[in-house]
């Protein structure tokens, strides 16, 4: 399958990365990128063909995958309108809807959905929606591409695709800044770089491996960790103190509110 990608940036190069790994040919992918050294970035770093024209890249095509930003996107498909010739259209574009993408378009062929950018590793999770006119073979497409780079779900509202972008698709920069965090902490209490690089690593990978192994609620499992009296009750405490929950839950909130809003803004046509 040929799929050629417009826009060349993070979360291209993670799809195009974890494509490579999963074995699919370089020589099968395009890139149309508009900056020149990202262009020589993606050819070095991948071997794919990177060019700033958008014509040729889209003839070769099977599917077309829009990783552009989303303020970028009504532009594009203004101009790959004309020169459409029936592919499947893959957006992964925070916020905006596939109506508006239908009428800058000119077709209903189009998939939207929202991976992550653990798909470099294919330790990705995406979720899809298909405008109704998308019949199921190019779904099975879409769906076999993204799955290459991780887990997969369909969702049959497309208004969940803000909250998907708000859980998985920003998820994370959540948990990196968490790392962050307990990295700081870490060597404020004076261990060294690797030291706390592992420590906190595994820690993550250790208790998010046990959740998706246990059938038994996280919170339960918080509570194994929890002695009376203990070290973690401690913890916990001052981060109730602190609000850290309600912060991470107002903070997801405010991304899903603010996938909405870019396609209230960005879905009008300009
Ligand atoms: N990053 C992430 O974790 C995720 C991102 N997304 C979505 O993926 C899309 C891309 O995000 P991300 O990769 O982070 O953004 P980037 O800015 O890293 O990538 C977009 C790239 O497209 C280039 N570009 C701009 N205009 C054109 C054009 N006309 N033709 C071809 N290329 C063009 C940009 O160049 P220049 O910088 O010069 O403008 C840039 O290199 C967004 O819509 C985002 O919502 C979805 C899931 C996760
Ligand atoms: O921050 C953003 O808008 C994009 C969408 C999800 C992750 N990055």
């Amino acid at each position: 399958m040929k799929i050629t990608f417009i826009g060349g940036g993070n979360m291209a190069k993670a799809l195009i990365g974890g494509l490579i790994k999963r074995g699919y040919s370089p020589s099968k992918m395009h890139v149309v990128e508009v900056s020149k050294e990202k262009s020589a970035e993606l050819h070095n770093e991948f071997g794919v063909r990177a060019t700033p024209e958008l014509a040729v890249a889209v003839a070769h095509a099977e599917v077309l995958i829009l990783a552009i930003k989303p303020q970028q996107l009504q532009e594009v498909a203004l101009q790959l309108a004309p020169i459409l010739a029936g592919q499947l259209v893959i957006s992964i574009a925070a916020g905006i809807r596939t109506q508006d993408m239908a009428r800058w378009l000119g077709t209903h062929n189009i998939v939207r959905c929202m991976p992550n950018t653990p798909a470099l590793i294919r330790s990705g999770v995406t979720a899809l929606y298909a405008m109704p006119a998308v019949v199921p073979e190019q779904c099975h497409r879409a769906e076999s591409i993204l799955s290459a780079v991780g887990s997969t779900l369909w969702v049959d509202d497309e208004e969940m695709l803000d909250a998907v972008t708000a859980i998985s698709g920003s998820g994370p920069a959540y948990v990196f800044y968490f790392i962050e965090a307990m990295q700081q902490a870490a060597y404020e209490l004076g261990l060294d770089e690797a030291q706390a690089r592992q420590l906190v690593l595994d820690t993550f990978l250790g208790a998010s491996k046990l959740a998706e192994s246990s059938q038994e609620d996280v919170a339960l499992l918080r509570g194994r960790v929890t002695s009376k009296k203990g070290t973690t009750e401690k913890a916990l405490l001052s981060m109730e103190a602190s609000q850290v929950k309600q912060g991470i839950v107002a903070a997801i909130h405010a991304a899903a509110a603010r996938s909405r809003e870019l396609g209230d803004e960005l879905g009008k046509d300009a």
